[in-house]
């Protein structure tokens, strides 16, 4: 079974590069509109499906023999967490940024490695976190000149090259030594030299494409597609095309909540965005909090 399981996940990872690289390659061949295009299509197909089952899963996890928590409850709590994130971005937008790149990027490392320590610490939360935002800094520094004015859009505050740079920088370092520590001491399962040719991959993709479709190849590859055969696999013993049907059938209509949500924040918000992916982060930013939390408890259950 548990050789099963691995050989699944390897065919997975494989299929990952090889959509990776074709990815690359069409970023070579076309342009930058018909990149956005895709990437808006992508991100708001898949990239907000994979956390449009986030209230059924709330719902599925604590309604246990012990606990009876009703939908509506479930439901309110959500809607609260979405609009105090809107609320914090209004109060104070750098404080609010710079939790939601902490935020994803704990995210972004507990999906890719949760599976891949033998020994459960405390250190592993840390390496989940600086593991996600050198990928996050990485793409930040190779787009410096458009992630630049987009997060002084969204908080008035201008980063500078050599900011990004340092970061970067500093967080790959960190990596390396907490990564390396953990893989000379046995603690981790996967391939060291397939997970630094994996990051070799991703700075290849954030140079060459756009910053859209470098994020979009990253958050909708590497992070939802996995992040939604997990889901399946809680809620449904295994992820086939079977089990994706019956995904569908519960998160479609909040899949649509969600795309009516972004365009209602669009409406109020796009006249002073120069930017629509500022508002696609607001966007992102609200569903990310309640989806972290969810996703921690699923993974570890
Ligand atoms: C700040 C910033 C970005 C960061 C986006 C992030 C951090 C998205 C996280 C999404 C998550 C975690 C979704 C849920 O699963 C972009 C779009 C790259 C563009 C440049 C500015």
């Amino acid at each position: 079974m548990s050789q099963q399981k691995g050989r699944n996940f390897i065919n997975l990872k494989n299929a990952m590069l090889v959509f990776t690289v074709f990815a690359l390659w069409f970023s070579v061949y076309f342009g930058e509109r018909v990149e956005a295009i895709l990437s808006y299509t992508l991100i708001l197909s898949f990239g907000i499906l994979h956390g449009a089952n986030d209230i059924h899963l709330i719902w599925s996890t604590y309604n246990t023999k012990n606990t009876q928590v009703s939908r509506n409850k479930v439901i309110t709590i959500y809607i609260l967490a979405v609009f105090s994130i809107l609320a914090l971005f209004s109060l104070s937008p750098f404080t609010a940024l710079i939790f939601f790149i902490l935020v994803s990027g704990y995210h972004f490392g507990e999906q890719h490695w949760e599976k891949s320590f033998s020994v459960k610490t405390i250190w592993n939360k840390g390496i989940y976190l600086v593991y996600g935002l050198f990928i996050l800094f990485m793409l930040f520094y190779l787009k410096h000149e458009q992630v630049i004015p987009i997060i002084d859009e969204l908080t008035g505050n201008r980063l500078t090259m050599d900011f990004l740079e340092g970061t970067m920088l500093t967080l790959g370092v960190l990596l390396l030594l907490s990564l390396g520590i953990q893989f000379l001491m046995g603690r981790v399962t996967s391939n060291p030299w397939e997970e630094l040719f994996l990051l070799g991959v991703f700075f290849v993709i954030f140079k060459t494409a756009s910053l859209l479709w470098g994020f979009c190849i990253y958050f909708v590859v590497w992070h939802s597609i996995p992040s939604l055969m997990d889901q399946m696999d809680y809620l449904y013993g295994r992820s086939t095309w079977e089990t994706f049907r019956n995904y569908l059938k519960t998160s479609w209509p909040y899949w649509l909540v969600s795309l009516v949500g972004l365009i209602g924040l669009y409406w109020l918000l796009g006249e002073n965005n120069e930017y629509f992916i500022s508002v696609l982060i607001y966007f992102l930013a609200a569903i990310t909090f309640p989806h972290v939390i969810v996703m921690s408890r699923l993974e570890k259950d």
